[in-house]
């Protein structure tokens, strides 16, 4: 499947054409060299296994997010803390550059909902 991607500059880039002159033999791993279609194929299960466990943590962080958030309201307290949020920030900025910051601006919508 050909999928536009977001890129930081707010473009949308279409991923490396297929079929840019080589052979894509199996269009499933984009090759035609046997090993290396096997090599691909194994490697995917384990990218498979981190994204189920991305999306799980994702999941919880949401939940876990939304859960401090009520505690505090109902406490009377406010439905943010930006410094926290400038914390977050900056830990994923530092990791992770200026995707990091993007990545970290999904997750805390995930949890507390739109600024
Ligand atoms: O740590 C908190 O106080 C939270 O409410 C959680 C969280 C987050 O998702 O990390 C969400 C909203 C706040 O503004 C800050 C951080």
């Amino acid at each position: 499947m050909m999928t536009d991607v977001a890129e930081s500059n707010g473009s949308l880039a279409r991923p490396q054409a297929e079929g840019t002159g080589s052979d894509p033999g199996d269009p499933r791993t984009g090759t035609a060299e046997p090993l290396a279609a096997a090599r691909i194929a194994e490697t995917r299960r384990r990218i498979d296994e981190i994204d189920g466990q991305l999306i799980e943590l994702w999941l919880e962080r949401a939940r876990l997010s939304q859960e401090v958030g009520a505690t505090r309201m109902a406490s009377g307290g406010t439905r943010l803390v930006l410094s926290r949020e400038q914390e977050i920030l900056e830990r994923f900025r530092t990791a992770l550059g200026a995707d990091g910051t993007q990545v970290a601006l999904l997750l805390l919508r995930a949890g507390r909902g739109p600024l």
